[in-house]
C-alpha cells in the first residue's frame, strides 16, 4: 500500500542523502587542493575524483528513478525526491563529462594564472590581476594607462579562452538537454522555481533604469569635467576603462572626485584601515564579531584554521573570492586574496555571508544546503554590509569620526553606495542576458563580441576604449564567465539585499517609515538580537522550501520588488533629478562611436 511505499521511500532517500554529503565532501576536498595550488596534477586529481562520483550519482539516479515519489503524502519527501531526480551535468557520458571538465578548468587556470606588463615599465610583465592590475585600475587616473591595462587584460583572460569557451557551451547545452531543458538558459533559471522568472528580470531592470539612467548622466558629466571632452562625450556612452573597475561593474573607485559635495568630510575607509594597522585577520574578526552580535553563529576553529586569507607567495591559486561548505558540520572555508581596503572589506562581509548562511542550514538534509534560491545566498554578506557601512556604524567602529549627518553629507553617502549598488544592476543582468543568448543559439560565436558590446551599450551605456573584433571575446575577461558561474544571482541579490536590509532595520527599531530620526540609510542592525533571530529563521531553511516561503519570513513579502532599493535611494534619486537639470546634462546615451561589430 501506499503508506509503506512512501517508508519505504523515506528510508532510502535519507540513506541516499547521506551519502551524497560523503561524496560532497570528497569532491570538495580535491577541489579546495585544485583551487589553492594550480598544478596539472591538482587538475588531474580533482577531475578524475568528479568522473567517480558522476559514475556513483549515476547509479543512484537510476534507483531513483524507480520510486513513485510524486504520490507520496510528505511535501518534504516529495521535494527531496524531485532534487534527487534531476542528475545535473553527470548525466553526460564520461567522456564528454570530462572533456566539459577539462574545458571550464582550462578557462578558470588561464584566467587564475593570466599575467600581463606594465604600462610605465614595459619590461615587467608579471602582472596579476589581483593584486596588481586591480589596485593600478583603481588608483590611476591617466587614461593611456587605463586603455593599456584594459586591452592587455581583455587580450590575455578574454580572448584566450574563446575557443574552450565555444566547446563548452555546445557540450553544456547536451546536458542541458539530458535535464529535459531546452539548454542551459532554461536549465539556469529553472533554478530560481518560478514560472515567469525571465520577465521579472526584466521588470525590476524597468523599475530601476530611471534611476539608473540620472546616476550615469551624471558621472559622465563629473568624468568629462576632469578629463576633457574628447575623452569623454557629452551625450555618448562612458569608455568603460574610466571607471575605477575593469569590467565597470561598480565606480567606487571614482566616488573621491565626483563625489556631490566634495568640501564635505569624506569617509575613507581604507586609509582609515591602513592609519589604524588592519591586518587581513581583524578584518575577519570583525565580521565575525557582527555576525555574533546579532546571535548568530560564530565562526567554528576550522575556519579559522583551514581558510586562505592572503595571496600565497609560492604557487599559483585561484584569486577570485570563494565560500566553502565541506559538508561535514565542521569544515567551512574562505579563500581570498585579501588587501587592506573598502572593496576588500566588502567582500569579506560578502564572503562571511555565505559562511553564515551554511552555518545556519546544516542541520539540514544534504540536498536542502543550498540557498533558497542562487541569489540568496549571494545577498546575506551585502545584506549585513548595508549596516556596517553605515556611517553610523562606521563611528561606532572608529573607521571614521565623522560628524552627525546633515543633508549634503547623506546625499554623498547615498551617493557612494548608489556607485556599488545602482551601477552594478544593468552589469549584472547584462552578463546573463548574453549567455542566455549564446546557449540559445541567438548568438552564434561569428558574432559573441559584436551582441556582447551591444548589450553593454544599451544597458549599462559604456563602451570599450578601442575598437573591438571577433579576435577578442571580452566577456570571458570576467570570472564568472571563463569559471562557469551563473551571474543573475548577484542581479536578483541586489534587488534582495534592500528588502532584507529594510525589514532588518525594522526588526531592530532601526527604521521607522516617515519618522527622520529613523531613516533607512542610517540604519544599523548592529547587536540586534530580534533582528538577528528573525534572519536566522529564513537562513535555517536553506532551499527545504520554495524561495517565497523564505523571504516571507524575513520580510512578509512573497516576490522580489525594487522597492526597497528604490526607498534607499530615493533622496539620491530626487538630488540626481534637480543636479542633471541644473546642468543641462543629456539623460541617457547616443550610439557608441566606437566599431565593435
Ligand atoms: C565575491 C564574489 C564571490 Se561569490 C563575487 O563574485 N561577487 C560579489 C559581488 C559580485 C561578484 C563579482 O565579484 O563579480
Ligand atoms: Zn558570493
Amino acid at each position: 500500500d501506499l503508506e509503506a511505499l512512501e517508508l519505504e521511500g523515506r528510508e532510502y532517500i535519507f540513506q541516499l542523502d547521506k551519502a551524497t554529503g560523503q561524496r560532497k565532501n570528497k569532491v570538495g576536498i580535491y577541489e579546495w587542493d585544485y583551487y589553492s595550488n594550480i598544478t596539472k596534477e591538482n587538475e588531474e586529481k580533482w577531475i578524475q575524483v568528479r568522473i567517480e562520483q558522476s559514475q556513483q550519482e549515476k547509479r543512484a539516479w537510476e534507483e531513483t528513478k524507480m520510486y513513485r515519489w510524486q504520490d507520496f503524502q510528505d511535501f518534504t519527501l516529495r521535494r527531496m525526491f524531485k532534487k534527487y531526480s534531476q542528475l545535473g551535468v553527470s548525466a553526460l557520458p564520461d567522456e564528454k563529462y570530462k572533456q566539459l571538465m577539462q574545458l571550464v578548468a582550462g578557462m578558470e587556470s588561464n584566467y587564475a594564472t593570466a599575467k600581463i606588463c606594465d604600462y610605465k615599465d614595459r619590461t615587467k610583465c608579471n602582472l596579476s590581476l589581483e593584486p596588481e592590475i586591480t589596485e593600478l585600475f583603481a588608483k590611476s587616473q591617466d587614461p593611456e594607462e587605463l586603455k593599456h591595462l584594459w586591452v592587455e587584460w581583455h587580450k590575455e583572460a578574454g580572448a584566450k579562452a574563446r575557443h574552450n569557451f565555444t566547446e563548452y557551451v555546445r557540450l553544456y547545452n547536451e546536458a542541458a538537454k539530458l535535464n529535459d531543458y531546452k539548454n542551459v538558459a532554461d536549465w539556469w533559471l529553472s533554478e530560481y522555481e518560478v514560472e515567469n522568472f525571465e520577465q521579472q528580470l526584466a521588470k525590476i531592470w524597468e523599475d530601476v533604469k530611471p534611476l539608473y539612467q540620472q546616476l550615469h548622466a551624471y558621472v559622465r558629466k563629473r568624468l568629462r569635467d576632469k578629463y576633457g571632452d574628447h575623452v569623454v562625450s557629452a551625450r555618448g556612452p562612458i569608455p568603460a576603462h574610466l571607471l575605477g573597475n575593469m569590467w565597470a561593474q561598480t565606480w567606487s573607485n571614482v566616488e573621491s572626485f565626483t563625489r556631490p559635495y566634495p568640501d564635505k568630510k569624506e569617509i575613507d575607509i581604507t586609509q582609515a584601515m591602513k592609519d589604524q594597522n588592519y591586518t587581513t585577520l581583524k578584518m575577519f574578526q570583525m565580521s565575525d564579531e557582527f555576525f555574533r552580535s546579532l546571535n548568530l553563529t560564530a565562526m567554528p576553529p576550522k575556519f579559522w584554521k583551514n581558510s586562505i586569507i592572503e595571496k600565497p607567495t609560492d604557487r599559483e591559486i585561484v584569486c577570485h573570492a570563494s565560500a566553502w561548505d565541506f559538508y561535514d558540520g565542521e569544515d567551512f572555508r574562505i579563500k581570498q586574496c585579501t588587501t587592506i581596503d573598502y572593496e576588500y572589506f566588502q567582500t569579506t562581509h560578502h564572503e562571511m555571508g555565505h559562511i553564515q548562511y551554511y552555518l545556519q542550514y546544516r542541520h539540514q538534509p544534504f540536498v536542502f544546503r543550498d540557498g533558497a534560491n542562487p541569489g540568496f545566498h549571494e545577498a546575506v554578506g551585502d545584506t549585513i554590509a548595508l549596516s556596517v557601512s553605515s556611517p553610523k556604524h562606521l563611528r561606532r567602529v572608529g573607521l571614521t569620526t565623522g560628524d552627525a549627518e546633515d543633508e549634503q553629507t547623506e546625499i554623498n553617502q547615498l551617493y557612494k553606495m548608489g556607485l556599488d549598488k545602482i551601477v552594478f544592476l544593468p552589469f549584472a543582468y547584462t552578463l546573463d542576458l548574453f549567455r542566455y543568448g549564446v546557449f540559445r543559439g541567438s548568438t552564434t560565436p561569428e558574432d559573441y563580441n559584436c551582441q556582447y558590446w551591444k548589450l553593454r551599450e544599451s544597458l549599462q551605456g559604456v563602451e570599450p576604449p578601442v575598437n573591438r573584433t571577433e579576435e577578442d571575446f571580452d566577456a570571458a575577461a570576467k570570472y564568472h564567465v571563463s569559471a562557469n558561474v551563473e551571474y543573475a544571482r548577484y542581479y536578483v541579490s541586489f534587488i534582495i539585499q534592500f528588502q532584507f536590509h529594510r525589514a532588518l532595520c525594522q526588526l531592530a527599531g532601526e527604521y521607522v517609515p516617515e519618522d527622520l530620526n529613523k531613516k533607512l540609510v542610517d540604519c544599523d542592525i548592529y547587536q540586534s538580537v530580534a533582528a538577528g533571530n528573525t534572519f536566522a529563521n529564513m537562513l535555517k531553511m536553506g532551499s527545504s522550501k520554495p524561495w517565497p516561503d523564505a523571504m516571507e519570513v524575513l520580510t512578509g513579502q512573497r516576490s522580489m520588488k525594487a522597492d526597497g532599493l528604490l526607498e534607499y535611494f530615493r533622496p539620491l534619486y530626487e538630488w540626481l533629478q534637480a543636479e542633471n537639470q541644473r546642468t543641462g546634462e543629456y539623460i541617457g546615451w547616443e550610439p557608441s562611436k566606437m566599431q565593435y561589430c
